[in-house]
C-alpha cells in the first residue's frame, strides 16, 4: 500500500539532497526528503567534510602565523588544547545547523522521513515498512572514505574524515596516507597544531589532478613547514610505533608513527538501495548515467558524490541546477564541466578552473598556455608570496589575440580561491582578454596578476613592423 505520492522523493540530506529537495519545494512541489542519519542532516560537507575542515584550517593558519611572529620578537609558547580546537569547530557547525536541521526544513515545507531507504519498485521507495511513490526520485546518497587494512596497525589509532574531528589528542607522528586534497588540507592543519606529519602516496606527486607545476610548488611549501612527502610508496605494515614504507622499487624505509589518517579517495554509497528493484543498472561500481544525470530508469536521477563525476559540494549544486531545470523546463540541459572551478584549501591555496591542458589537447582545441609567477607582483612582495604561480589557457587567435577567451587555468597563492573568481566569471561569460585591459585594479590587489599576464601576451603579439608604424605615427605629431 502506498502511504503517500510525491512530486519528488530525494534520498540523502547532504549537499546533493538538500539542494534538489529545497529547490523543487520552492517551486511549489510536494517533496519528501529521506536520510538514514538524523545527526547527519547537511551530510558530509557540514558534518565531516568542508565545514569542520575549513574551521580547522583557519585555526591552523592562526597558530602558524602566531609562530611566525617570533621573527618580530614575539615569543609564543605552550601546547595547543585539542578540546578548544574541537569546541571552535562545533560552534561553527552549530551556527550552520541553525538552517540545516530537521525542524527548520520541515518548517520550510519539506516532508522528512528518517531511516534507511531502498527502492520498492520503479517509482517507489520503502522506508521503515512505509512505501512512498515519486513522480521522480533523486539518489543523493553521497560517498564514504575508502579504507585499507594495514597489517600490524590493529592497535594504532586510525582516522578518516568521519572520525578525525572527534580526535582527543594531537598525534606526535601523524602519517597521512594519500596525497589528495583531504590529506593535504588536514595534514597541513595537524602539522600546524604540532604533529610531525608525513604524507605517503603511491602516485608520483601530490594533487595528481592539478598541473604538475602547481603540485611541485605546493610540495615545496609543505616541506618548508617540515611536512615530509613520500611518493611511489605505500605503507606495507606497522611494527610497534614504526610504519614500514615500501617503495615501488621494493626498497623499504621505516618512519615513526603514533596515528594514521586515510585520505584514499571515496567509495559510493548505494549498496543498500536495492537499485535492481527499480531497474537501475550499475557498471564497475558506478550508477550508469546519461549526460542529464538520468539513470537507466528514466524516472530516477542522481545528484552529488553518488554521480561519481566531480565530488564537491558545489558540483552537487551544479547537478541540482541541471536537474531542476530539466524537471521544470522544456529546454533540457546536459552536464557541462567546461568552466567548473575548485579550490584546495591548503596554505597557499590551489584554485583550478575550466579545462586543463590534457582536456584541451583531447578535444583538439587550439589553445595557448600563459604562465607567470608572482615575483614582480607588488602585493606578493609585501605579503611574502613571490613563490605563487598562475597558469591560464586561452584560445589561440592568430590575427586578433585580444579576442581570445579564457579556457581554464590554475593559481597557487594565498587566497587563490578568491583571487581567481574573476577568471572563472570571464570563462563562463566568454569575456575576451582585451576586456581585462579596460579594467583598473585597485593597487595593490593580487588579482592584478591577471591583467599583467594577459597584457604581456597582447604586447608580445606586436610585430616589429607594427611597432615601427606606431613609432612613425607618434613622431609625425611633433
Ligand atoms: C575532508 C573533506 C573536505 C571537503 N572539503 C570540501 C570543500 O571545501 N569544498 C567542496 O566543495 N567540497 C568539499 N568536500 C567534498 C564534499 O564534502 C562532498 O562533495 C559533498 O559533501 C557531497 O555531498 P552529497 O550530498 O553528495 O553526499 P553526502 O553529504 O555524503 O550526503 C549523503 C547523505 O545520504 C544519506 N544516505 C546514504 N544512504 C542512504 C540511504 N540508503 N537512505 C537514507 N539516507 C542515506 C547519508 O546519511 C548522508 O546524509 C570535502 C570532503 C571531505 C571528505
Ligand atoms: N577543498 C575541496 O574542495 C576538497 C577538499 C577535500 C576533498 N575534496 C573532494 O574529496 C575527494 C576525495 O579526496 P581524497 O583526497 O580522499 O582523494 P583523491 O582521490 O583526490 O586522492 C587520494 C590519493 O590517495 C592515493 N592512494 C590511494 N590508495 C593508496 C594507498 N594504498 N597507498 C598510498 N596512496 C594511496 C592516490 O594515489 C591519490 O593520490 C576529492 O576528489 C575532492 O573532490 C574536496
Amino acid at each position: 500500500m502506498i502511504n503517500k505520492k510525491y512530486d519528488l522523493i530525494v534520498i540523502g540530506a547532504g549537499s546533493g539532497g538538500l539542494g534538489a529537495s529545497l529547490g523543487m519545494q520552492q517551486m511549489g512541489m510536494d517533496v519528501l526528503l529521506i536520510d538514514r542519519n538524523p545527526e547527519n542532516i547537511g551530510g558530509e560537507c557540514l558534518n565531516t567534510g568542508c565545514v569542520p575542515s575549513k574551521a580547522l584550517i583557519h585555526l591552523g593558519k592562526q597558530l602558524h602565523q602566531a609562530k611566525l611572529a617570533k621573527s618580530l620578537g614575539l615569543e609564543v609558547s605552550g601546547q595547543v588544547d585539542i578540546e578548544k580546537i574541537k569546541e571552535y569547530i562545533k560552534v561553527k557547525q552549530e551556527s550552520i545547523k541553525d538552517h540545516e536541521n530537521i525542524t527548520y526544513l520541515r518548517k520550510k515545507g519539506l516532508d522528512i522521513e528518517l531511516g534507511e531507504a531502498s527502492f520498492y519498485s520503479k517509482d517507489s521507495i520503502k522506508i521503515d515498512g512505509k512505501i512512498f511513490q515519486g513522480r521522480n526520485i533523486v539518489i543523493a546518497t553521497g560517498s564514504s572514505p575508502r579504507i585499507i587494512t594495514i597489517p600490524g596497525a590493529e592497535s594504532l589509532p586510525k582516522f578518516t574524515n568521519e572520525s578525525i574531528f572527534e580526535i582527543d589528542f594531537i598525534p606526535k607522528n601523524f602519517v597521512f596516507i594519500g596525497a589528495g586534497p583531504v590529506s593535504l588540507e588536514l595534514g597541513q592543519a595537524f602539522s600546524r597544531l604540532g604533529s610531525k606529519v608525513s604524507i605517503i602516496d603511491r602516485g608520483d606527486r601530490i594533487l595528481k589532478k592539478e598541473d604538475p607545476k602547481i603540485s611541485t610548488i605546493l610540495q615545496d611549501r609543505l616541506e618548508k613547514e617540515n611536512i615530509q612527502c613520500f611518493f611511489n610508496t605505500e605503507v606495507s605494515k606497522v611494527k610497534g610505533k614504526c610504519a614500514i614504507l615500501k617503495k615501488n622499487s621494493g626498497e623499504e624505509e621505516s618512519i615513526p608513527v603514533d596515528a594514521i589518517f586515510m585520505g584514499l579517495g571515496r567509495t559510493l554509497n548505494f549498496d543498500s538501495l536495492a537499485l535492481e528493484k527499480a531497474g537501475i543498472k550499475t557498471e564497475k561500481g558506478k550508477i550508469i548515467l546519461n549526460e542529464k544525470l538520468q539513470t537507466t530508469n528514466k524516472q530516477v536521477y542522481v545528484s552529488g558524490d553518488a554521480a561519481d563525476n566531480l565530488k564537491f559540494s558545489h558540483a552537487a549544486e551544479m547537478h541540482n541546477m541541471l536537474l531542476i531545470n530539466n524537471f521544470l523546463s522544456p529546454f533540457k540541459k546536459k552536464l557541462d564541466f567546461d568552466h567548473f572551478p575548485w579550490v584546495t584549501f591548503t596554505d597557499p591555496e590551489v584554485a583550478t578552473f575550466g579545462q586543463n591542458e590534457a582536456q584541451l589537447k583531447e578535444k583538439g582545441i587550439n589553445y595557448e598556455r600563459l604562465e607567470t609567477n608572482f615575483r614582480e607582483d607588488d602585493r606578493a612582495v609585501t605579503d611574502n608570496f613571490e613563490y605563487g604561480n598562475l597558469i591560464v589557457f586561452i584560445e589561440k587567435k592568430r590575427f586578433n589575440p585580444g579576442n581570445a577567451k579564457i579556457l581554464g587555468g590554475s593559481m597557487i597563492a594565498p587566497n587563490a580561491g578568491e583571487i581567481t573568481q574573476e577568471l572563472v566569471l570571464a570563462g563562463v561569460a566568454g569575456i575576451i582578454i582585451s576586456t581585462f585591459m579596460n579594467k583598473i585594479y585597485a593597487y595593490p590587489t593580487a588579482a592584478n596578476i591577471h591583467k599583467s599576464l594577459l597584457r604581456e601576451k597582447m604586447v608580445s603579439q606586436l610585430k616589429p613592423w607594427m611597432k615601427e608604424i606606431i613609432k612613425k605615427w607618434y613622431r609625425l605629431k611633433e
